[in-house]
This record gives structure tokens, C-alpha cells and sequence, in this order.
């Protein structure tokens, strides 16, 4: 009897790669089962969940540069409070009346437990693990209320100074869906009242703190002096976070649209029961690369991908 051969997918990519830990020179990969951590011989090194392959440590020289609440779960029960959650398919809350209004806030992608693809090592000294979500790894119910044949490959890259993050999106199915993807980076930072934010003025934002109401950035430099909620539509594609003259994280996206600017602040994060401690707002803020204003359309037997930079500034 014939059968059926089975379309190639992205997600196949890599997977044939050894899943033992390697060392080469001083580049070294280890994983269990619930994380890969990378490291390199300048001292930078990256840990990745397998739940929501979620960035939870990035460091450069000891120094830890993204925040991660104390309280936070990391087991896959609740989304990671801090490190870099991944938003896909839709940026909460979902809204009524569209294919993903019965999904979590900000989707299935931070809470599902993705797949270890692959790894890469290049001469330039980067390491690179690739990580997979398609259908097969959701649970039933959330697989029946986004029942789109989907892929995705998030790869994680680490070098001396940055971090990258890249996803690609795959439909494999017979028809188009729409999505929101974001890098939701919690950067760590000295304190909150000496930093600023640059490259977001003059752009049209929606303050999610006042309603959902649209108003225009006036600030060269953004200070955060209270719950800061915004999405920052089509934004330049490099934003920087400086203390003074001193810059200390650049976040370069590309094929992304916009950038939301979230920092809860001391009194939003009475609501947030899994923040650790409650002062901690203070030395974090929220830089998000995504396309989360308007939704991107993914034509079937397509893939569309999108990634951000994070450079930090030692
Ligand atoms: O609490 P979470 O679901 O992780 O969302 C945390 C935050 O994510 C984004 O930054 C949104 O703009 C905020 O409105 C939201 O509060």
C-alpha cells in the first residue's frame, strides 16, 4: 500500500542532532531535562528552560543581566516572572471575538514545554541552541482552541558582549492565521530612577495605565517615575537604556514592529503575586520587541520570522 510521505517541516531541522552535552575548547552546552545553559570562554553564559524556552540568566563576568522575580515558577506550572517569556500566538489579553480569545494572556508559547533541536557552535565564538513548538507538544484543550497547524523555532545565540533571539514561524496548514509574537525582556538594571529610554520619541504609543488610549511620545529620554504600561507602534529599530550618558543595554529587533515599555512600578506590583522581592521593580524594566499592534497575517505553506539584539553595554 502507498503511503503517504509526510511534507518536511522546519521543526525537523536539527533534530537529528546529537542531544548529549558537548565541549569544544573552552564552549560548553550542558542540559538536563529541564534547561540548556551555554557558556563561553570571555565569561558570558545564558540559561534556557525547556518550559516556555524561556531566557531565565544571562551573564556576562558573573554579572547578571536580566531580572527574575524570586517567587517566580519554573516549572512550567505559570509563566516565568522575569528572564524573557516568549508571547505567541496573541498579546494579552486575547480579545473577544477573534480565533485566540479562549487562549491564556499572552498565549500558549511561555507554558508549553518546547523541544531541544539543535546546537551550534561557529568560529566567531557564539554558541546557538534552536528549540521547537508545534502542535503535537500542546495539550488538548490548548490545542483545540488554536487549532491551526503551526511551527515554531526560537533559537537562542549567545556571544561575548549579546544575546540574540529569533523566531521562525511556520504554517503548514491550509489556511492563514494571524498572530502577535513578543520578546518580553525583563532587563536588570542599577535603579529605575537614574535610567532613561531613547528612540521612542515622537512615536504614537497606546498607555495601557489610561484605558488604552493613544498619545504621542514628547520625551528624548524616557523616565520611569510611575506604572509605565505602553505599546509603542512602529517603532526605529534600535532602543537604548542608558544611565546618564552611560549606555547600558542596546535592544536592536529585526522584522518586528513595535516595542512596549513596561515597568509595574511599586504600586502594580501588589497585584503581581508571583514578584520577588516587591522592590524589585526597581531594578528592572521591560523592553519588549514585537508585532503586537496589529496582527501579522501567515499565509498558508509560509514562514515569517522576526528577532531582537540585546547588547549590553559592560
Ligand atoms: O503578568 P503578565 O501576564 O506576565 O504580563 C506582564 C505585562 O506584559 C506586558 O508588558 C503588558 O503590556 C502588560 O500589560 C502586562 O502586565
Amino acid at each position: 500500500m502507498a503511503t503517504q510521505k509526510r511534507k518536511p517541516s522546519i521543526l525537523d531541522i536539527g533534530s537529528a542532532a546529537s542531544k548529549e552535552s558537548s565541549s569544544h575548547g573552552s564552549i560548553q552546552i550542558a542540559e538536563d531535562s529541564q534547561s540548556v545553559l551555554l557558556s563561553l570562554p570571555s565569561g558570558a553564559s545564558a540559561k534556557v528552560l525547556l518550559y516556555g524556552a524561556t531566557v531565565v540568566s544571562w551573564k556576562i563576568k558573573d554579572r547578571e543581566l536580566l531580572w527574575l522575580s524570586e517567587a517566580s515558577a519554573l516549572d512550567g506550572s505559570k509563566a516565568v516572572r522575569g528572564g524573557i517569556p516568549l508571547v505567541f500566538p496573541v498579546f494579552g489579553p486575547p480579545p473577544a471575538g477573534t480565533p485566540v480569545e479562549s487562549l491564556p494572556q499572552h498565549g500558549f508559547a511561555r507554558t508549553s514545554k518546547w523541544n531541544l533541536l539543535g546546537r551550534a557552535e561557529d568560529e566567531e565564538g557564539s554558541v546557538r541552541v534552536d528549540f521547537g513548538l508545534s502542535p503535537d507538544s500542546l495539550d488538548g484543550e490548548t490545542k483545540a482552541k488554536w487549532a491551526y497547524d503551526f511551527g515554531l523555532i526560537y533559537s537562542v545565540t549567545l556571544r561575548e558582549s549579546s544575546l540574540e533571539t529569533k523566531i521562525v514561524v511556520q504554517n503548514s496548514g491550509s489556511g492563514a492565521f494571524d498572530f502577535n509574537v513578543l520578546f518580553h525582556t525583563y532587563l536588570r538594571i542599577p535603579d529605575v530612577s537614574t535610567i532613561g529610554v531613547q528612540g521612542l520619541n515622537s512615536l504614537t504609543y497606546r498607555d495601557k495605565t489610561l484605558g488604552g488610549t493613544e498619545h504621542q511620545e514628547s520625551s528624548e529620554v524616557i523616565k520611569i517615575t510611575s506604572q509605565t504600561d505602553r505599546v509603542y507602534k512602529s517603532a526605529p529599530d534600535a532602543i537604548t537604556v542608558s544611565e546618564g550618558d552611560k549606555p547600558l543595554y542596546t535592544v536592536t529587533k529585526t522584522g518586528l514592529e513595535d516595542v512596549v515599555l513596561w515597568n509595574p512600578y511599586s504600586d502594580g506590583v501588589e497585584k503581581i503575586g508571583d514578584w520577588q522581592p516587591k522592590e524589585g521593580y526597581k531594578n528592572m524594566v521591560c523592553v519588549e520587541a514585537g508585532s503586537v499592534a496589529q496582527w501579522q497575517t501567515l499565509e498558508p505553506q509560509s514562514t515569517w520570522e522576526g528577532g531582537v539584539t540585546h547588547k549590553a553595554h559592560l
